[in-house]
């Protein structure tokens, strides 16, 4: 017998948001970058559940079209009504037509059905070249326009549409897209893959007041790749969802143009084929993947550490010609840092999310002031150092603000450097010095021995998995934060090591 409830069941009480279902009527791409492959995954990465109706099978890869299959029309009527009988269509993006029988099938099936959200991407030529719409079809496809909420053309098929030249500019560009919106009741959205400069807009237009303004443009740069098949399928089936999810085209374009921007920016890494490749959909959830977050860290910190490498400091250290002066000052600053950085790891003691990290975080605040304390007997010749130079104190003050942000994410990710770009600084000196022999009589000998550490090595890799995993656990706000406080700390590395010549 089942037990009554203990507690009354609260209206208020928030509820799981139900994912859009978005259609899309498109042809096939077996390849997976354009056509409803894209489509699903952009509708999938988005938000949405995604179901596809097939208008076309082409046969087409990264290099071109070979060939273009449109089934009989009566099946794709059958594929339509399987979705519309049994399945509430939220919102339909419109892809590849092929021809004016599957164009007049569309229309009809949108009628009946009526769904609140349509999306025409008027697929005509794609971008090898090749023809995805007969010619005698594009009146037909005129006639369809007015039944979509949103039509997204690029630049050619906006003229082909209108019937002029294409746009050789933005102005014009959105000049055509107005007489669009007002010859279909559309709105449109006009965009700027097709053109050169560095920028790559795009912008909703409308005439009748349908949008806060007649022209509404989303800036974007434009991403230096050719990895862009697809990207107008992924677009508009992207926006079909966003819609549905938040109920404005300006909110979803806001939302979904930095996702493609990502998805152009990450798409070298699918290595598909060997044209125009595909765009990376699930960039986003990629940065999830263990590891992930640690190699973005590792690109920053690569840089920071040629600047490192650089520095004059680390050239005399290396080569025994550093003056005795700019050593004493950086142990001195560097037993003054020390004690600082131990109580930030303590706090990220505090903060951590279990025992195992909680107990890696006090051990090294306890073995900072075993290491202040060695620098101040061997080193510092029992002299306690003086005032923290204008450096030392700016590092401190960082990471203390980072402890005091609250996040675990974001105070680890500051911490890092200082193990990550210490260790590897190290071992480089360490390896220089032993591949020249060990040289006798070097001043600095018995300090680049120092660097030879395993110890702080395995210690070093533990952070960086503990950093790791606190990006997974993080949101993208929260992962934007610890990057910035990472980058951050690197720079101060930088700094700490140039210290001595400007602050001795
Ligand atoms: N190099 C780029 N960098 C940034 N965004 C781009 C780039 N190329 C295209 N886009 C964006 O991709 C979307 C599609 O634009 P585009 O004008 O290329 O449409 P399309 O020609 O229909 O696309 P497709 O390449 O699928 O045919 C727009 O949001 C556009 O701003
Ligand atoms: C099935 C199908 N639909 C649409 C496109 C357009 O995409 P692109 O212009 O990027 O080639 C395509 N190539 N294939």
């Amino acid at each position: 017998m089942a037990l009554a409830p203990l507690t009354p069941v609260y209206p208020l009480a928030p509820r799981a948001v139900r994912p859009p279902r978005v259609l899309s009527i498109a042809g096939s791409d077996p390849s997976g970058g354009a056509g409803i492959q894209a489509d699903l995954k952009s509708i999938a990465a988005s938000g949405g559940y995604g179901m596809a109706a097939i208008t076309a099978l082409t046969a087409q890869n990264t290099k071109g079209v070979h060939g273009v299959h449109v089934p009989p029309v009566e099946f794709l009527r059958a594929q339509l009504d399987a979705i519309s009988d049994d399945i509430t269509v939220d919102a339909v993006k419109i892809g590849m037509l092929g021809d004016a029988s599957v164009i007049e099938e569309v229309r009809s099936w949108l009628g009946k059905v009526q769904p609140a959200v349509v999306v025409l991407d008027p697929v005509m030529i794609a971008t090898s070249g090749d023809r995805l719409l007969e010619a005698s079809a594009e009146e037909a496809l005129r006639g369809l326009l007015p039944l979509a909420g949103l039509i997204t053309p690029n630049l050619p098929e906006l003229a082909m549409l209108l019937g002029e030249e294409e746009a050789r500019d933005w102005g014009e560009a959105l000049a055509q897209g107005k007489r669009l919106a007002a010859a279909t009741g559309s709105t449109v959205l006009v965009k700027g893959g097709h053109l050169a400069g560095e920028d790559c807009p795009d912008a909703l237009v409308n005439t009748t007041g349908l949008l806060s303004q007649d022209v509404v443009e989303v800036p974007g740069p434009r991403v230096a790749t050719n990895n862009s098949h697809g990207t107008g399928c992924s677009l508009s089936s992207a926006m079909a969802t966003a819609k549905a999810r938040l109920g404005s085209w300006e909110e979803a374009l806001r939302e979904v143009k930095p996702w493609l921007q990502g998805a152009l920016a990450n798409s070298e890494v699918l290595e598909v084929g060997q044209g125009n490749g595909p765009v990376h959909h699930f960039h986003r959830q990629d940065q999830l993947r263990p590891g992930a977050f640690a190699a973005q860290l590792w690109d920053a910190a690569e840089l920071e550490l040629a600047e490192i490498h650089a520095l004059d400091f680390i050239a005399g250290l290396q080569s025994g010609m550093l003056s005795r002066e700019h050593f004493g000052y950086y142990l001195a600053q560097d037993a003054l840092y020390l004690n600082g950085y131990s109580r930030v790891l303590a706090r990220a003691g505090a903060l951590a999310p279990n025992e195992d990290e909680q107990l890696f975080w006090a051990k090294g605040s306890q073995q900072c002031l075993e290491v202040e304390s060695e620098l101040h007997r061997n080193w510092l010749g029992g002299l306690m150092a003086t005032a923290s130079g204008p450096v030392t104190k700016a590092y401190v003050d960082h990471l203390l603000a980072a402890s005091a942000s609250g996040s675990y994410g974001v105070l680890v990710a500051a911490i890092l450097p200082c193990y990550w770009l210490y260790a590897e600084v190290g071992q480089r000196l360490h390896h220089e010095f032993v591949t020249a022999g060990e040289p006798a009589g070097h001043p600095y000998a018995d300090w680049l021995r120092t660097y030879a550490d395993e110890a702080f090595a395995e210690a070093t890799r533990k952070a960086i998995d503990v950093v790791d995993g606190a990006a997974r656990a993080a949101s993208a706000a929260e992962r934007a934060a610890m990057h910035e406080a990472f980058v951050q700390s690197c720079r101060y590395e930088t700094a700490f090591f140039d210290a001595p010549r400007l602050h001795a």
